[in-house]
Parts: C-alpha cells; structure tokens; sequence
C-alpha cells in the first residue's frame, strides 16, 4: 500500500511557452511513513504533493494511493476519496468568519458526518491538537501556530490515511516549527496515517523525516533515508543543503601547505560520541587542534563531524589520512563549498 507515482508528468501549457513542472518520476511512498519532499523554489515539489491528491492532473502517468488509482475515478468517486487525503499548507486556510470550532465543523458537515456525533469528533479532533481552550476563539485572535494546529484539526476531521503537508511550518518560527513537528510526528504514530511534506528547510527534513526526495528542476534527484542522505549525500544540490547543518569554513588565518593541511572527519553511528580524538593524538607525532566539531542526532542515530587543524611532517599526515581510511565508523568528509 502507501502512495505510488508511475511514470508520473506534468507539463503547464502556458499562452507562449510550456512548463515542465515535474519530468517523468517514479515514487514509492511506504504506508505509515513520514517521506519529506526537499528542494529550492520553483523545483517541482508543490505539483508533486499536489499530484498525489490529484488537485493537479498528471500529464502522462497514474497516481495509486493506497491501492486506488486515482486518475481512474470519476468526479463523484474522487471526491470521496480525497477525503482520506488530507492537506494543511503554510498559510493555514482558515474561514475567518468562522470560530475554531466552526472551521472544524464545517469539515464534518461538507462531508455529511453524522449530525449526533459531530460535536464529540470536533471536541476529540480540538483535544487532539491541543487547542481545547480556543475552541470559541477567532482565527485573527490565534497565533500562528495555534492556526495551523485548527488547520490540522480539520485535515483530519475525515480520518484521513494520507496527510500531506504544503510547507506547514514556512510561516512559523523556529520554535513553534518544532511543536508543530512534534504534532506531525505524533500523529504519524499514534493515527499510522502517512505523511509527505514538503520543505525548503533541512532542519524540519532532520526534525521529522523517516525519508527524504530532494528536487531540483522537475526531478527527484536523489531519495534515502534521512540518515544516509545527512551522511553520504551524492547530489551536490544534497550536498548543498547538507552543509547547512554543519557549516564549517577553514579559518582564513590557517594557510594549508603540505605541514599544515585542515582534515574533518565524519563519525558514524555509534563511532560519534567515542573519543577517536585521543588515538589521533597519542597514534601520531603531530600536532592537532580542533578547529569545530558538531554531532547531530538523526532520528535518534550519532553523526559527527570535527575539524582539525593538523601540522607537522608531510608522511605522518598521510599515515594519519589513511588510519582514518581504514577506521571503521569514520572517514573524511569534504567541506562543500
Ligand atoms: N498552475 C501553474 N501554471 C503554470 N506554471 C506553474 C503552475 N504551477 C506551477 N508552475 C510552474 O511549475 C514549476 C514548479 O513549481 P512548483 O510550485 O511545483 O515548485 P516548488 O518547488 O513547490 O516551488 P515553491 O517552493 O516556490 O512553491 C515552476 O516553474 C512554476 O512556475
């Protein structure tokens, strides 16, 4: 089950030109996993996520969510389904003549919910997002986290299999981001419903993510877990938005010669909180300085990476490169530039 794209395009036919939003892309969006779309402005991600609920129709190819091909059903019968795809998106979409309680309602009545139980499902779907004291309040008087919470209140109104998120968190601030994210991921796990997002932001890619597509120019470029894409991006748009997370630059006071060269070193998994510093010092007749360093922790997993500063003979620097080849867990990293 989950989301599958099959040779899915779209192409915008404008008055005097065409655009290729999205080149022929295949996609496998497991069941119950939270997959984050990542690319610049303008790379295809909002026809994508628009695709999969086929507010956008592909050009050539077919949408299967969850066993159903979409492009394949009428009006009536896609209407109905999509409403086991929810959507929230960064500017919330709220009525503002309405109260929260009434934006949620208004959900349950377009779908002609059951009349008697409308009420305890809105009052389930506020607790559920923890807005149970704003139940009575108007949008305008909401701040913006708390409207995206009403936004996620009423893309899950239908009990949704699908949840798909149009830069949910773009509006918000770094800390509301994260209890958004929080929100997100606890619905992922206690409601199983699968999430796909999409960001220009590798920190909420790092915060949430079980996979992650990068994009650029209509096309998936590269898809891995969010482990493997933060260690070994192969991309060099990947590698781009990589280096944001651990933006190291050489000092300008260092000159680097064949006695004075600058390594960093990557520690993988457990390899990241073990003290390799200490060998390299007692290994090596050098003299080492640590210039940065950083682990993150990705969905629970080490990554490091440390800056050295290494002088002495030109062969001990080349024995300490190739002690750091050979190691298991660490390796060197290129500074991306
Ligand atoms: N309805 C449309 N009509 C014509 N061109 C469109 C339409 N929607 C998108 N495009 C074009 O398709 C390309 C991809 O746009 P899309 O919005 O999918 O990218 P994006 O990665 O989501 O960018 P952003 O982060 O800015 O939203 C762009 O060149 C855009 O101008």
């Amino acid at each position: 089950m989950g989301i599958e794209l099959r040779e899915v395009s779209k192409t915008f036919e404008l008055k005097n030109r065409r655009v290729e939003a999205l080149k022929q892309t295949d996609l496998s969006i497991k069941d119950g996993e939270i997959f984050g779309l990542i690319g610049f402005s303008g790379a295809g991600k909002s026809t994508l996520l628009r695709l999969i609920n086929l507010l956008e129709r592909p050009t050539s190819g077919s949408v299967i969510v969850n066993g159903v091909v979409l492009d394949g059903l009428s009006e009536k019968e896609l209407r109905a389904r999509r409403q086991k795809i929810g959507m929230i998106f960064q500017q919330f979409n709220l009525i503002e003549s309405k109260t929260v309680y009434e934006n949620i309602e208004f959900v349950l009545k377009a779908s002609k919910y059951d009349r008697s139980k409308m009420a305890d499902r809105v009052n389930e779907l506020l607790e559920l997002v923890g807005l149970t004291d704003k139940k009575h309040s108007w949008p305008k008087n909401l701040s913006g986290g708390q409207k995206q919470r009403v936004g996620i209140a009423r893309a899950l109104a239908n009990e949704p299999e699908v949840l798909l998120c149009d830069e949910a968190t773009s509006a918000l601030d770094p800390d509301t981001t994260k209890n958004i994210l929080k929100l997100l991921k606890k619905i992922n796990h206690d409601l199983g419903i699968t999430i796909v997002l999409i960001t220009h932001e590798m920190e909420v890619i790092k915060e949430v993510a079980d996979r992650v597509g990068v994009m650029s120019d209509g096309e998936i470029i590269e898809t891995n877990d969010v482990y493997s894409i933060f260690s070994h991006p192969q991309h060099d748009v990947t590698k781009g938005f990589v280096q944001d997370i651990y933006d190291f630059v050489i000092p300008s006071h260092i000159r680097e010669t064949d006695s004075s060269q600058v390594i960093t070193i990557k520690f993988l998994d457990e390899n990241a909180e073990a003290n390799y510093v200490n060998q390299l010092y007692r290994h090596f007749d050098l003299d080492i300085s640590i210039l940065n360093g950083r682990i993150e922790y990705i969905n629970g997993m080490p990554l490091g990476f440390l800056m050295l500063h290494v002088q002495g003979d030109s062969g001990e620097i080349g024995n300490l490169r190739a002690f750091i080849a050979e190691s298991k867990g660490i390796e060197e990293a290129e500074i991306y530039e």
